[in-house]
């Protein structure tokens, strides 16, 4: 699935997101037909479908779409894997990186793949804890492999910007799933992702 230009959003939404954010710049005492601002609803509004256009998209399909039998069945890891996504409780972005693993079991996926389904669900309104879920049980129901893993690690602004002003915490939460539940393939899936040469 491509990700959205400006042609592609849909008019009807844009209009209603972008008469309410009108109505929300005029609510903070701000002028909305000054320069600058004069567009901004639209933009906000074009924004907005952008960062949650996961719900429009179907992670199985990506996955379907490049599965090749292959009878590799060690580790595959894809770190680092940058995303972004909106907190559920203020709406404000959480970002930082997944670690993705998975041990095939008769099929490999294209490995693009995999950070589309990342985008797919950190594209919505999530929780941190159900965004590594969500990851984690796609892989696992549609590639049915031997395991797969998820680690995200990620900074909230809502813990930055407002609320609390931690600047320097992070949140790491994980899943493991089949035989990344065993101990010593977690500690080698942990391993690597923390070393510089995988
Ligand atoms: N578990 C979890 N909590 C999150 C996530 N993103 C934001 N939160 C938290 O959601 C909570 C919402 O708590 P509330 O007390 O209802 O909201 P609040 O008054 O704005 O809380 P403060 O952020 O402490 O000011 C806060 O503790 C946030 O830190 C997430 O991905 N996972
Ligand atoms: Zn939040």
């Amino acid at each position: 699935m491509s990700y959205r230009n400006l042609e592609e959003y849909n008019i009807e939404v844009t209009n209603e997101v972008k008469e309410r954010y009108s109505k929300i710049i005029d609510e903070i005492g701000e002028d909305t037909s000054r320069e600058g601002l004069v567009k901004t609803p639209e933009r906000a509004a074009k924004a907005m479908q952008f960062l949650t256009q996961g719900y429009d998209q179907d992670p199985v399909e990506i996955l379907k779409g490049a599965m090749f039998a292959e009878s590799y069945d060690d580790m595959v890891i894809i770190k680092d894997i940058e995303l972004y996504s909106l907190c559920e409780h203020h709406m404000l972005p959480f970002f930082g990186k997944a670690h993705v693993a998975y041990i095939p079991n008769g099929h490999i996926v294209g490995l693009s793949k995999i950070p589309r389904v990342v985008d797919v669900f950190a594209r919505r309104l999530q929780v941190q804890e159900r965004l590594t879920h969500d990851i984690l049980e796609c892989l696992n129901d549609t590639l049915k492999p031997k395991g797969v893993a998820v680690v995200i690690e990620a900074s909230h602004m809502c813990m930055m910007m407002r609320g609390v002003q931690k600047q320097n915490s992070v949140t790491t939460t994980s899943g493991f799933r089949g035989q990344f539940e065993k101990i010593e393939t977690r500690n080698e899936f942990l391993k690597l992702v923390s070393s510089n040469l995988s």
